[in-house]
């Protein structure tokens, strides 16, 4: 897919599997929206073959649409219309719609039905974006960023919702920007970074066979002169110190079975107690970053 001379998506090859939650990840302007985009019908594939249920989503869009629900990254919606009232309105429009009732409560939309679209707040409009997908009962839906903007209650309540739809067999295709999100939730990853496809997996392929391993320590006191030094010495080569702050320090490098204990003995040592300490392999943060080599927002 091309705007002009700018080549937005290239070369990506994808399939999705019924009844999944697959995770689109990748930069600002990686190409994720162009992504659903086609395969939403909005966007006709200037090259490459889209297929969506087996169907062509710009030729058997009448066909594809009652089948599909879609939340775009804004808008969609009438900006004088109340949000009860749409919600309502788009219910109708379908043949064995959810309750809206029911529906307006899980996405706590109730404290809002009868504020007019536009004086809504960015969360609010984002979880009204997300009912109106989901009113129809939709086998396939894509959510481009589904919780953006949203408090981490109503986030939890959307991945709830989320993954009782893929409990029920519908699919889910969504971007995100929360990498936790897509860790929680995805069943698949796809990576993307200038409109190609980077990496491609589960969250666990994608996060397990790293070499590297992270240690974060919290502590109540600052920790003593030199000491933060000195454990990353104790730890050896390859090992990278960061401190966060006065308190928390988090190192990366090899890790093997004697890691933990090598921490422990410096604690012991410099009489450090840690009010926290975790030793991990990389989170899809560190994939992510690593692939993309730049930071997500
Ligand atoms: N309508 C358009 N006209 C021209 N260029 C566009 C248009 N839409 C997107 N682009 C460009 O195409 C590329 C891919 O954009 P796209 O919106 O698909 O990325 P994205 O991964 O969804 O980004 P974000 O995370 O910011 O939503 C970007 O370089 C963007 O500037």
């Amino acid at each position: 897919m091309r705007y002009g001379d700018k080549l937005a998506v290239d070369a990506l090859s994808l399939t999705v599997e019924r009844g999944t939650i697959t995770a689109v990840l990748g930069p600002n302007g990686a190409g994720k929206t162009t992504t659903l985009e086609t395969c939403e019908g909005y966007r006709r594939a200037q090259a490459g073959t889209v297929r969506v249920l087996g169907l062509d989503p710009v030729r058997q869009r009448a066909a594809l649409l009652p089948r599909i629900g879609v939340m775009l990254q804004s808008g969609g919606a009438w900006s004088g219309a109340r949000a009860e009232e749409m919600l309502r309105h788009f219910a109708r429009l379908h043949a064995h719609p959810q309750d809206v009732g029911l529906l307006m409560e899980r996405l706590a939309l109730h404290e809002c039905g009868r504020t007019p679209y536009r004086r809504l707040s960015g969360g609010q409009q984002q979880r009204l974006g997300l009912a109106l997908a989901l009113i129809g009962r939709p086998e396939l839906v894509f959510v481009d960023e589904p919780t953006a903007g949203m408090d981490p209650q109503i986030r939890r309540a959307v991945w709830e919702l989320l993954e009782e739809l893929r409990a029920a067999g519908a699919t889910v295709v969504l971007t995100t920007h929360y990498l936790e999100e897509a860790e929680r939730l995805a069943d698949r990853v796809h990576i993307l970074d200038r409109g190609r496809l980077v990496a491609s997996g589960t969250p666990l392929e994608l996060t397990r066979g790293g070499t590297v391993a992270t240690i974060r320590i919290v502590v109540t006191q600052p920790f003593p002169e030199g000491a933060p030094a000195e454990l990353v010495r104790a730890l050896g080569d390859g090992t990278e110190l960061t401190v966060l702050d006065p308190l928390s320090l988090q190192l990366s490098g090899p890790a093997d079975s004697s890691t933990l204990a090598t921490v422990a003995s410096w604690c012991a040592r410099h009489d450090v107690l840690p009010e926290s300490l975790s030793l991990g392999q990389r989170n899809l943060e560190d994939v992510f970053l690593e692939l993309t080599g730049r930071e997500t927002l």
